[in-house]
């Protein structure tokens, strides 16, 4: 189960001042910028359509994964997500990105749900912060299908 991708070597640098880099922090007088486009797909995105109700199912499936050794539960995650420059995705952006889990993009399958191909839009350091595209998996976790994780970049 890979309900979060991290890996090693992503390069960060923390920089000092008031939060308005990309990734919807603000007001913060600490950001952690990630500089690199690929350290930032590496990063977790977790999406619900239906945050409370649903977190202690979250945290029950992902605490299981020895993936996740520390254990950090949902809101912990989401809580530090400025500091680590994290995003969130909403479940209709994650959908959306995967024309609606379409079957057509289906990529793959695991024990707790079908993986897609994704397209999803990231504020790029080597064009000034601007958008571009990039190519992702997401993971539709099967509970109830109203849960999907952005885990990783696209290895195609
Ligand atoms: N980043 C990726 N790029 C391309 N294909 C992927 C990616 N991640 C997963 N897949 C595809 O989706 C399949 C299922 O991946 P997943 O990570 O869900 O497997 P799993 O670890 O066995 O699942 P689970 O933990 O739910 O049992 C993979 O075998 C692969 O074909």
């Amino acid at each position: 189960m890979k309900c979060f991708h991290f890996t090693n070597g992503e390069r960060r640098e923390e920089e000092e001042g008031v939060g308005g880099g990309g990734g919807g922090s603000g007001g913060s007088d600490v950001v952690s910028r990630v500089v690199s486009r690929v350290s930032w797909a590496r990063s977790l995105s977790v999406a619900s359509s239906s945050v409370d109700t649903r977190r202690s199912e979250f945290d029950s499936e992902c605490n299981s994964s020895r993936d996740l050794s520390d254990s950090l539960g949902f809101y912990e995650l989401l809580s530090q997500r400025r500091a680590n420059d994290l995003r969130v995705f909403t479940f209709a952006e994650l959908k959306s990105a995967s024309r609606g889990f379409s079957r057509a993009l289906l990529i793959g399958e695991g024990g707790f749900g079908c993986v897609y191909r994704g397209v999803v839009r990231v504020p790029d350091d080597e064009n000034d912060g601007l958008d571009s595209k990039m190519d992702v998996a997401i993971k539709q976790l099967n509970r109830h299908g109203f849960q999907a994780c952005l885990f990783s970049f696209l290895f195609l």
